[in-house]
């Protein structure tokens, strides 16, 4: 908690992505699918991304850049646009790593956020099984990673999936499976990466055997097996642009929860005014919806008081005190010049109008709430938003499967009268879009809340004719 600042869109969508989305369930148990498992897909599309990276001039990395290159022959597989299916921005692509991993056993890796969505494709930098020993090594060396480090990141990631007789028939003619360290060792495994018939495109059989062997003997106890590809796939999601600064890892916010007592958390916090909440100061209850923190401190947000600061308390209901948490006294303080804006989940709704016969029409209303503080900076005609539809929905597009960027002017809207020291924005958006980028302009001053993701809050629904 002590690094914990509030408001941060940023870690309030990572919270999302990580314990509300539900992303884990698509890799749940090491599911299968197209002859491999999501898992595969996603730690190798994980990896393509990221091997556009140039340590030298801190150029790529995990930026999301795959989107557009995925008409090259190196990101063959449709592994690849099924997997973008699932993720939106870079972060995502990390996250899915790191869910792939643990979903089949791997060991926990430490995730970070706060990458940069590329906006053009980066370099065709992919490694490839024809590729000759030093190619590979000066390739990982240009991605940041030693001999010793290649041939452990190569053994971690070729534990999972296959290749794949439609991807490259020049290598299978049925889809194998990769293989596990042991196997390789044992002379038993069928990677045909090692042991295929064609000889150039044996490159998992190049690269492990490149030491003597020496590094894969060292994997063969499952501890450093999984403490090294931790380290080491962790240190690949980390690979971004220079310039670009992550996070400190995240944990779960609710470690001092005992989940299976169903505790209560008590959110509190006074207002700018000092005329809105009683002398203890506001408070919100958990109630068995909001899985986090995070989600209550947004209802409370939810509540137009602009607040000068919060603290928590939380009861375990088994008998034991509760905890204050309240930031060694002092409680989080929100900075003066904090601006405030926010998607009013509350007041945006999804409309369905009915049209004459049985066609309809569908869209959102999307309420932005800005604080009035924010409108002493904002012009009130200057609130926009970036809707961000990461692709079109439909697989047998044509790579490069290109998201849809639109921005749009924000209108005062008429139907949500000033309230609280709030002033709402309207406008009307797809209900397909996942994430907006917020703006407000004032002049030289630019403010703007980036990667709102609107698939995790619930909005109410109107029908209309
Ligand atoms: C010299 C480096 C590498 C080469 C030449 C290489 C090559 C390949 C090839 C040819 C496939 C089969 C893909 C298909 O059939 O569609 C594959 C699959 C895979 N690779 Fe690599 N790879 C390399 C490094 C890595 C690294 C560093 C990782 C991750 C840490 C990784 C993760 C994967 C995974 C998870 C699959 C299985 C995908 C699935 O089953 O859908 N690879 N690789």
């Amino acid at each position: 908690f002590a690094t914990f600042q509030w408001p941060n869109p940023l870690l309030r969508y990572a919270d999302q992505q990580l314990y509300e989305a539900g992303l884990d369930q698509f890799v749940a148990n090491c599911l299968a699918a197209d002859n491999t498992t999501v898992s595969a897909q996603w730690l190798r599309i994980a990896y393509h991304d990221m091997s556009t990276h140039d340590e030298e001039d801190g150029t790529g990395g995990l930026d999301a850049s795959i989107q557009y290159e995925l008409d090259r022959p190196q990101n063959v597989g449709i592994g690849m646009p099924t997997s973008l299916l699932s993720f939106a921005v870079a972060d995502t692509i990390a996250l899915g790593a790191v869910l792939a991993v643990a979903a089949c056993g791997g060991p926990i890796i430490p995730y970070s956020i706060g990458r940069i969505d590329a906006t053009v494709a980066g370099p065709s930098t992919v490694p490839e099984p024809q590729q000759d020993l030093a190619s590979h090594i000066a390739s990982f060396h240009r991605q940041g990673f030693n001999q010793t480090e290649m041939i452990a990141l190569v053994a971690c990631g070729h534990t999972l999936g296959g290749v794949r007789e439609e991807d490259f028939p020049l290598i299978v003619t049925e889809d194998l499976n990769l293989g596990e360290t042991d196997q390789y060792l044992q002379n038993t495994t069928q990677n045909v990466l090692v042991v295929g018939p064609n000889v150039t495109t044996r490159s998992d059989f190049r690269i492990f055997s490149s030491d003597g062997n020496v590094t894969m003997q060292s994997l063969l106890s499952p501890n450093t097996f999984s403490e090294t590809c931790a380290d080491l796939i962790q240190r690949m999601i980390n690979t971004v642009p220079s310039g670009v600064s992550l996070t400190d890892p995240i944990g779960p916010f609710n470690y001092i929860l005992n989940p299976s007592t169903s505790p209560t958390v008590t959110m509190f916090w006074t207002d700018r005014q000092g005329s809105f909440c009683p002398s203890i100061g506001c408070s919100i209850q958990s109630s068995g919806t909001q899985t986090s923190l995070l989600s209550i401190i947004s209802t409370a947000q939810a509540r137009l008081s602009p607040i000068s600061k919060f603290w928590f308390t939380v009861d375990n209901n088994d008998g034991s005190e509760s905890v204050v948490v309240d930031n060694g006294g002092g409680g989080f303080v929100v900075e003066d010049d904090v601006i405030s804006m926010f998607v009013d989940s509350l007041r945006s709704e999804e409309v369905l109008v009915l049209g004459a016969s049985t066609s309809f029409d569908e869209f959102l209303k999307l309420v932005v709430a800005v604080s009035k503080h924010a409108l002493l900076f904002a012009d009130a005609n200057d609130i926009s938003a970036t809707t961000f539809l990461p692709l079109s929905n439909t697989l047998d597009a044509t790579p490069p499967l290109l998201p849809t960027l639109t921005t749009t002017t924000l209108q005062i809207d008429e139907s949500n009268p000033s309230e609280g020291g709030f002033t709402f924005f309207t406008t009307n958006i797809s209900t397909s879009v996942a994430f907006i980028n917020l703006t407000a302009n004032a002049g030289d001053a630019t403010y703007t809340q980036i990667n709102v993701d609107l698939t995790g809050i619930a909005f109410g629904a109107v029908v209309s004719t």
